[in-house]
């Protein structure tokens, strides 16, 4: 059985003269939730207009359940989908009406109606709401809304294009949560846009990398987190220590690679090295301990002096001068006992498990 929803190949959309996107391959499977990211004007919008078939593409095919898509008939295939987007685009009306417009629209019967939008007026935690007008709600409470209007359609496929990006940390984290275990619930095929990497592993069965109109990478959530495929997709996943480095030597029996970076040798445990010398050395911050005492001198350890401070979500990191710079997040422990001041002398120390090293050849200085 095909369990492909959409399936594209060889897309590409020209405006003016400019190619917005070039997309050789890309489907989303029944039930999976995809999470989309890149850094603005990627095209991760034009993307999902074109899934939604709200915009047509200069040329390529376009499968919607293994059927070549008639564009002729768009309105057939929007409305086996829904779209949710960062600002809630409410009704002037109450939260029951809001969610109850599109079933009306569809002419479903009036009990249908009345019993679905019950369901996920209770589903999302806002019954209480029904009377309210759409106005008086905060933002949190909108995306409520705006997710139930998009839900109760039970939809084949839904895109929300940064449904979060709104709203205040607490907030954003319970709906994000609740949109999680709905998506799990439900046999909703999702494509969410964002550009906090947090919200993959909570939210996504594949990552999918955009860059200046491309899909750069395919991954699943671990993959991407720790083994993006560029510098571009680092960035993006939030890792802080991207390091230059020449390979000297490698022990192929154990999977171990020899790198040096500044006056540093680092050892990485990697099956498949780079194609290339010149490596970037790329580390979560996470993966890098920070110690006022050495414990264990393993390899990878370094001396360094703590020489910057920054809030990191509730945490902080420390920017550590080994010779070269190195990110690491400190610890509960330490942030709450006061072994950070700058200037301070500590060690760092990491995994040569956590080391992921990418060609640096290849990338050329913009
Ligand atoms: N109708 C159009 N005519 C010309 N250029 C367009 C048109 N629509 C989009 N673009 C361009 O296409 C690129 C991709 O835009 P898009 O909004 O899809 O990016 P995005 O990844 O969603 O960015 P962001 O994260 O900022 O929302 C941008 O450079 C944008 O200016």
């Amino acid at each position: 059985m095909n369990r492909k929803i959409i399936e594209i190949s060889n897309l590409v959309l020209n405006k003016e003269k400019h190619t917005i996107l070039d997309i050789d391959t890309f489907y989303l499977e029944q039930g999976e939730t995809i999470v989309l990211i890149g850094p603005n004007g990627a095209g991760k919008s034009t993307l999902l207009q074109i899934l939604m078939l709200l915009q047509r593409p200069t040329a390529g095919d376009f499968y919607f359940r293994g059927e070549k898509v008639r564009w002729e008939d768009s309105l057939s295939y929007r409305r086996r989908m829904a779209m949710v987007f960062q600002e809630a685009l409410l009704l002037e009306t109450t939260v029951y009406h809001n969610v109850a417009s599109g079933l009306v629209i569809r002419g479903f019967p009036k009990e249908q109606i009345q019993e679905r939008v019950k369901k996920w007026l209770v589903r999302l935690g806002i019954e209480h709401l029904s009377y309210r007008s759409a106005r008086s709600l905060s933002g949190g409470e909108s995306q409520r809304v705006s997710l139930a209007r998009a839900l109760v359609l039970e939809p084949e496929v839904i895109f929300l294009d940064e449904p979060f990006a709104a709203l205040d940390e607490p907030t954003r984290n319970t709906l994000l949560s609740d949109l999680a275990d709905i998506l799990r619930d439900t046999s909703v095929s999702s494509i969410i846009v964002t550009h906090n990497y947090a919200e993959i592993p909570v939210l996504a069965d594949r990552a999918v990398a955009m860059d200046k109109g491309r899909i750069v990478q395919v991954a699943t959530p671990w993959e991407i987190l720790t083994r993006p495929a560029s510098l571009g997709v680092a960035s993006l996943v939030g890792i802080k220590n991207a390091i230059k480095g020449v390979i000297t030597g490698y022990d192929n029996d154990n999977g171990k690679v020899f790198v040096k970076a500044g006056q540093h040798d680092i050892v990485a445990n990697v099956f498949t090295p780079p194609n290339s010398e010149k490596v970037y050395i790329l580390l979560r911050p996470e993966d890098v301990k920070m110690m006022v005492t050495l414990e264990k001198n393993e390899a990878n350890t370094m001396r360094g002096r703590i020489g910057k401070l920054m809030p990191y979500g509730n945490m902080f990191t420390a920017v550590v001068d080994c010779g070269i710079p190195f990110t690491a997040t400190i610890s509960h422990e330490q942030a709450l006992h006061g072994d950070l001041t700058i200037g301070r002398d500590v060690w760092i120390s990491f995994s040569p498990d956590r080391v992921h090293l990418i060609n640096a050849q290849a990338i050329t200085p913009e």
